[in-house]
């Protein structure tokens, strides 16, 4: 088993996290925008990113017009419904100044994420950069990052295939999800956690220990050997 690579830093509060996580991707985007012209970034939904978000669309000295937003993953519903990832990212963090960013949402029509749904998704992602300059992940207190829930019906597929996305439905995850798989989501210039509360750092730690991937599905990428900087506060 791959020893993870972990920098945990820990900050005081929500707002002073929420502007550091900001600054480290923003730097990463500013790093990858000089290197190749452009730069992509993919964040998770959930209650917990929200101040993150407002935080960097605020942040100055960043070429939007260069640079990509799209979702680790989301719920298989329009941006009309509230448990949009889509409606937050627009909402949250695409205003001002970052509007001019090119986003690229997973949800792309039906009710349901089949086959030709997931096809019509990756067809609109094919421009994708190949690396994501940053990938914010967040973290279930059942252990699942992106819609890699324990128990979802294509677990085993969403930890090893190529992708980019695929469908899987899992109990506790509601809707049919889409999300990146792992090994794409790996493709990142920079990896990060963003967790908050005593809770989800217990979790963590027990993430940390032996066990079944498929029992702690954050596992997979503690244990896939790239650097993870995780952002905790109380
Ligand atoms: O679509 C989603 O829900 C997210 O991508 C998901 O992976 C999220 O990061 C965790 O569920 C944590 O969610 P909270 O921040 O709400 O605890």
């Amino acid at each position: 088993m791959t020893q993870p690579v972990l920098e945990r830093r820990s900050f005081a509060d929500k707002p002073t996290l929420a502007n550091e996580l900001a600054e480290a991707v923003a730097d990463r985007i500013r790093t990858a925008i000089d290197a190749r012209g452009e730069a992509a970034i993919a964040v998770s939904g959930g209650s917990t990113p929200s101040r993150f978000f407002q935080a960097l669309g605020k942040t100055k000295d960043i070429d939007w017009s260069k640079v990509i937003v799209t979702l680790v993953d989301e719920r298989w519903v329009d941006e009309t419904n509230d448990r949009s990832n889509a409606l937050l990212v627009n909402e949250r963090m695409l205003q001002g100044p970052a509007a001019t960013a090119r986003f690229y949402p997973l949800y792309s029509g039906g009710d349901e994420p089949d086959a030709a749904g997931v096809a019509r998704t990756n067809a609109l992602l094919a421009d994708l950069p190949e690396q994501f300059a940053a990938v914010v992940l967040g973290m279930g207190s059942d252990g699942h990052t992106a819609s890699f829930f324990p128990g979802g019906d294509t677990l085993d597929q969403a930890l090893s295939e190529e992708g980019p996305t695929l469908a899987i439905r899992a109990p506790g995850a509601g809707e049919p999800r889409i999300t990146f798989t792992l090994p794409r989501l790996l493709r990142a210039d920079g990896l990060y956690l963003h967790i908050e509360g005593e809770e989800k750092a217990a979790v963590l730690d027990t993430a940390l220990g032996d066990g079944p991937t498929q029992d702690m599905p954050i596992r997979a990428v503690l244990r896939s050997g790239h650097a993870v900087n995780v952002y905790w506060c109380p």
